[in-house]
Formats: structure tokens, C-alpha cells, sequence
């Protein structure tokens, strides 16, 4: 873990096997986004888009705190001025611009989990929280609006009256509440929400890459392009699918009842 605020890297990387580990790493500043937090971590989801080895990814945070959100002070400027630009070879953690994450990845989040944590979370395809979490959508507070997503997603996975309740007034909510709404998946004891995520990555990483692809780009569709866009594309999907090295793998496994391998080929 690196100091307060030190160096350039402020999202530590760790392999795992398949699995790629992120953590934010600026804690002495409750892991606020600066732009070189933000430019990092979009540069080490760029790392994990291109390596074929890495099939899922943890997003967590280092210390109590997963984010007290923006660093208004740093990065605010410069996002009101364009003075800020995800570096070329990375990806928008966010998903709000192209190009999108192909490959899952799973949020653990704790303590305080302000703006921008709860739109990672949207973003990200799992999340588990810490029971100590505690939420807020409160950018309307500050003097601006939720801008990486939210007001897409938390609609979508919470309902209209529920979202905006939380989006509208910046009141903090629990973890309960956070599962409740959909935000979460599980809602684990206080330091178990990483070994969690993990458990949850190594089963996705044991999945066959390319159907584990498929289904995020199906349902992706669905949400960006509409249900007719995504149900359009499900048999040609298949059609490719069937004849992967996998499939003959999946099918040789259960015959043999066995764990499959699969090569994502
Ligand atoms: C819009 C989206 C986000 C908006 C926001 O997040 S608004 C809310 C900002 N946060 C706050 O106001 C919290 C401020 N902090 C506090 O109130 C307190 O610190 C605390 C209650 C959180 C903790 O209290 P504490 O007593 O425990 O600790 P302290 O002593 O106060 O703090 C310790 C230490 O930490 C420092 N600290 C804490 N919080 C911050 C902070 N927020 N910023 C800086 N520093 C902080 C504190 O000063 C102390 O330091 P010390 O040196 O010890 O004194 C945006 C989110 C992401 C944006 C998108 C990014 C990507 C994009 C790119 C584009 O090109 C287009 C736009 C966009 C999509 C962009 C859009 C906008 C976002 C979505």
C-alpha cells in the first residue's frame, strides 16, 4: 500500500493466477479520485482488457474506505475546464465511453462508498459490500449531478422512486438498503468482502471464457442498445459459440464427470 499521497500509481495490481487484483491505493485521502487515480485505474483495466490470460478482474479499495468520491479540489478543475483525458490505451472505469469493458469484473467495497463508489459498483458485473458500508449518491450536495452512469443504472437495477430518493436528497444509506435495492449481490462481514469477491472471480474464472464474453455482451446489449438489439444477435452468438474448442471441452467433461478446462479457445 502506498503513502497518502505518493507517486504516480495510485491502483495496485496483483495476478492471481487468471484473476487480476485492482486496488485504490491513495487511503491517507480516503482513496478520493484524483486524476492520476482515476487515469491509472482506467490504464490498468486497459492491462486486464488486453491480456489473455486474465479472465476476471476484483476492483477493491486498500484501507477502511473504498472512496469518499471525487477529488474536487484536484480533479474538479479540470474536469470543468476538459483539462482531463483517459489515456489513450485505457478504458472508462465508469463504462459511460467507449471502448467498454469486454470481461467481467467484480467490486468489494467498503466503509465509505460516496458518488463515484456506487457508480463503479453499477458499473462492475458483482458487487459485495462490507456490512460497514455506507452509501451516497450525494453529488446533488456538492452542487452538480451524478455523472458516471448512475442516473442510468440505479434506476435501472433500483427502480425509479427508489433511485431517485437516494440520487435526489444525497442521503446516506446501509448496506442492508444497498442490497435491497439491487446495488449489491451479498452483503458480507467487515474485512470478508475481498476473499469474497475473489471466491466469486476464481468460479468465473473456471467458466469458459468465450460464453462468460457472450453473456456480457448479450446483456450489454440489452441495456445500452435495447432488448431487440440483444434477442437479434443471440442465435448467430450461439452458432459462433458451438463450434469453440470449449463446447467439445464442456461436453467431453460431463460425459467423463470431471471439472471441464476450458482454453477460451
Ligand atoms: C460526479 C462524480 C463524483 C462527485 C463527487 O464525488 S462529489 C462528493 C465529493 N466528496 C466529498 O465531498 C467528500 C469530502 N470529504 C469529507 O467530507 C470527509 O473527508 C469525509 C466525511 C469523507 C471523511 O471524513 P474523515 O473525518 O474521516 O476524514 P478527513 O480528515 O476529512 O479526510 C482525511 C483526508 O482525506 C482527504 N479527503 C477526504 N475526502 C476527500 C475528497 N473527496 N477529495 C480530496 N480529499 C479528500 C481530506 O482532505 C484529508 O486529507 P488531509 O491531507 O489529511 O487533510 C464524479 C466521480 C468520477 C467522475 C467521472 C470521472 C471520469 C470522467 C471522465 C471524463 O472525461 C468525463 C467525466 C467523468 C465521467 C467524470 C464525471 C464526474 C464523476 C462521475
Amino acid at each position: 500500500m502506498s503513502e497518502a499521497n505518493s507517486g504516480t500509481g495510485r491502483v495496485s495490481r496483483e495476478r492471481r493466477g487468471n484473476i487480476l487484483l485492482l486496488g485504490l491505493d491513495r487511503a491517507g485521502k480516503r482513496n478520493a479520485f484524483d486524476s492520476a487515480m482515476l487515469a491509472d485505474l482506467a490504464l490498468a483495466l486497459g492491462e486486464y482488457e488486453r491480456d489473455p490470460d486474465l479472465r476476471c478482474a476484483v476492483l477493491f479499495a486498500h484501507g477502511e474506505h473504498f472512496t469518499a468520491g471525487l477529488d474536487l479540489m484536484e480533479l474538479g478543475p479540470k474536469l470543468a475546464g476538459g483539462g482531463f483525458q483517459y489515456p489513450d490505451e485505457g478504458i472508462d472505469p465508469f463504462g459511460v465511453s467507449r471502448p467498454r469493458r469486454s470481461k467481467p469484473l467484480i467490486a468489494a467495497v467498503q466503509g465509505m462508498c460516496w458518488t463515484a463508489a456506487i457508480e463503479l459498483a453499477l458499473s462492475a458485473d458483482v458487487a459485495i459490500a462490507a456490512s460497514n458500508a455506507r452509501f451516497a449518491q450525494m453529488e446533488v450536495m456538492r452542487g452538480i449531478a451524478p455523472a458516471g452512469g448512475a442516473t442510468v443504472r440505479f434506476p435501472q437495477v433500483a427502480g425509479w422512486s427508489n433511485a431517485m430518493r437516494y440520487m435526489l436528497t444525497g442521503e446516506e444509506f446501509s448496506a442492508e438498503e444497498a442490497y435491497r435495492l439491487g446495488l449489491v449481490s451479498e452483503v458480507v462481514e467487515p474485512g470478508q468482502e475481498l476473499d469474497r469477491a475473489i471466491e466469486v472471480a476464481e468460479r468465473i474464472a473456471k467458466a469458459a471464457p468465450l460464453g462468460v464474453k457472450a453473456t456480457l455482451v448479450s446483456a450489454n446489449a440489452a441495456r445500452y442498445e435495447g432488448d431487440e438489439a440483444s434477442l437479434a444477435m443471440l442465435t448467430e452468438q450461439l452458432l459462433q459459440l458451438m463450434k469453440s474448442e470449449d463446447v467439445r471441452e464442456g461436453v467431453m467433461a460431463m460425459m467423463q464427470k470431471r471439472e471441464p478446462v476450458f482454453a477460451g479457445k
